[in-house]
């Protein structure tokens, strides 16, 4: 399972290391526009966050115990359901920092939570988040200045597959 802050590279290594290892790539944010029929924005702007996050738990939870990748959503290690259903699983938390970050997420409006100002909610969100991400983490691996195959390589030389 892959957790960190948007633009942390979730999406992006998580295919990466499923095709690597030829499993499945089950990514949290993609399953929840599927089963939704819209856009993780189109969601936010219609129903709001808190009903996305419900959603969330429930699509998290359909996913742990299947074979393969699972890249979760930003804000999903914040649920209380969640943290709790991540105990016992491999948890790789890919470390960036705002700079780093706001750079690879740049003005993109598929993020709404980054809306308006990315530098400073990126500050916001890091800040409430990081002590989340390092308590739920097995490993960690630090994404800054690395290219999405090479975080691919430090999470597959620190993992096993199961
Ligand atoms: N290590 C990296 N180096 C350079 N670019 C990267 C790296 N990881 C991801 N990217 C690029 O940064 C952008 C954001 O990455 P990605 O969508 O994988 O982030 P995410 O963690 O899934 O974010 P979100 O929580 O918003 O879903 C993509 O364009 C991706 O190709
Ligand atoms: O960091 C977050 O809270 C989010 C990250 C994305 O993965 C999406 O799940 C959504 O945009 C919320
Ligand atoms: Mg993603």
């Amino acid at each position: 399972m892959l957790i960190g802050a948007p633009g942390s590279g979730k999406s992006a290594v998580g295919a990466l290391l499923a095709e690597r290892w030829g499993v499945p790539h089950h990514d949290v944010d993609a399953l929840i526009e599927a089963e939704v029929g819209t856009t993780i924005a189109e969601v936010f702007a219609t129903h709001g966050e808190e009903w996305f996050r419900r959603v969330e738990v429930e699509t998290t939870a359909a996913t742990l115990g299947r074979t393969g990748v699972v890249s979760l959503g930003g804000g999903a290690p914040l649920a209380p359901a969640t943290q709790q259903a991540l105990a016992g699983e491999v948890v790789v938390w890919l470390q960036v920092s705002v700079p780093v970050a706001a750079g690879r997420v740049g003005l993109n409006v598929a993020r709404p939570l980054l809306l308006g100002n990315v530098r400073g909610r990126l500050m916001k969100l890091l800040e409430q988040r990081t002590p989340v991400y390092r308590s739920l983490a097995t490993h960690t691996v630090d994404t800054d200045g690395l290219d999405p195959a090479q975080v691919a390589d430090q999470v597959a030389a620190a993992v096993v597959v199961r």
